[in-house]
């Protein structure tokens, strides 16, 4: 059968465009898809250079590929990924998801005239549009899920299970490149008392806050994370223990400070710290240096509340005194 017939109708209810160039990139022919998008009829371009019509090509680039489709004899392809678009067309979406052109993949073919020998490259394009926006979408809800998985769902900040993931991560760190390392913890004083003062919501409601708040007060290099219910983590990278403490001062003292308002009532917390600096010879893990600060913590505690410890080997004989 002779299918020449079959040509124009299809390649005018292609989904695809197709553009057909000569050697010195003069147009040959377009189909209905470019036609459309394009608003410009065949006829009015045709054999002018397609450079000229399309100001935008990348002329570069795209001379380098069809010289080389040319030479070679051999077609190419360059995907939406590569280059988002090579024709800068509009998308005919309803909904564009931040994108303005078509997203395209293009293939360049070879051709030549079966009867004058005359060579040519045509230029398929698909409208990869679609694909596009679904890989965007995505890669944004994978981000977001990354994200949900690693904060506490109450206070946004790092949950305990990727906080403490990072605390081992810097211990290791700052072990092999022997720099210091600090870490407070930190526990809201008579948050029981607080529950029954304000209720639950009221409780959740200054945990929030004052998770919000304390990050504000601190480096962006440091991790804030909740360790428990009313238990909180700050882990302190390149910070000797005495740095860390000044930090845990200033902490406590703006804790002590800040004025929250809930349901029209003003309410304020104080909260203990205790601060322990990793000891490459005694740390061996993140559990080690965590043990440290919690007898810090827990000294801060019995001497009255509102006050940071920093952690050293005789508070042990003063927690063995305290619970023999
Ligand atoms: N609202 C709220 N309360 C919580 C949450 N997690 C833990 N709590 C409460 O925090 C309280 C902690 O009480 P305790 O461990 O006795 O400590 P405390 O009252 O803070 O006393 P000290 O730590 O000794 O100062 C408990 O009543 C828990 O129910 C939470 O997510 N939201």
């Amino acid at each position: 059968m002779d299918a020449h017939w079959l040509a124009l109708p299809i390649l005018n209810q292609l989904n695809s465009g197709v553009l057909v160039l000569t050697t010195d990139y003069t147009i040959s022919y377009y189909n209905q898809f470019i036609e459309r998008r394009l608003g410009v009829p065949l006829v009015e371009v045709r054999n002018r250079c397609v450079f000229d019509v399309f100001t935008d090509l990348p002329e570069a680039w795209l001379t380098r590929k069809l010289d080389s489709v040319i030479a070679l004899n051999a077609p190419t392809f360059s995907s939406w990924e590569q280059r988002p678009y090579i024709v800068k067309l509009p998308h005919l979406r309803p909904v564009s998801g931040g994108t303005d052109y078509m997203m395209q993949n293009c293939t360049m073919l070879p051709l030549q005239h079966p009867k004058t020998k005359e060579t040519f490259v045509c230029l398929l394009i698909e409208d990869a549009t679609d694909v596009s926006i679904y890989q965007q979408e995505l890669q944004q809800n994978m981000l977001a899920l990354k994200q949900a998985n690693r904060l506490d769902g109450l206070t946004k900040v790092l949950n305990r299970a990727h906080w403490e993931d990072l605390l081992q991560t810097e211990l290791l760190r700052a072990k092999r490149y022997q720099q210091p390392l600090s870490l407070i913890l930190f526990d809201l004083d008579k948050f029981k008392q607080l529950n029954d003062d304000y209720g639950h919501l009221g409780g959740d409601f200054v945990l929030i806050e004052l998770a919000s708040f304390i990050q504000s007060l601190l480096r962006e290099s440091d991790y804030l994370g909740r360790y428990g219910g009313e238990e909180f983590g700050i882990i302190l990278p390149n910070t000797a223990l005495q740095g860390a403490s000044d930090v845990a001062e200033r902490v406590c003292k703006a804790v002590a400070e800040h004025k929250m308002l809930f349901n029209q009532q003003q309410i304020r917390a104080t909260i203990s710290l205790g601060v322990a600096e990793l000891n490459t010879h005694r740390h061996k893990d993140a559990h080690d240096m965590l043990q440290c600060a919690d007898i810090a913590l827990y000294v801060s505690k019995r001497q009255g509340r509102n006050r940071s410890t920093k952690y050293r080997e005789q508070l042990q004989d003063f927690v063995q005194k305290v619970n023999p």
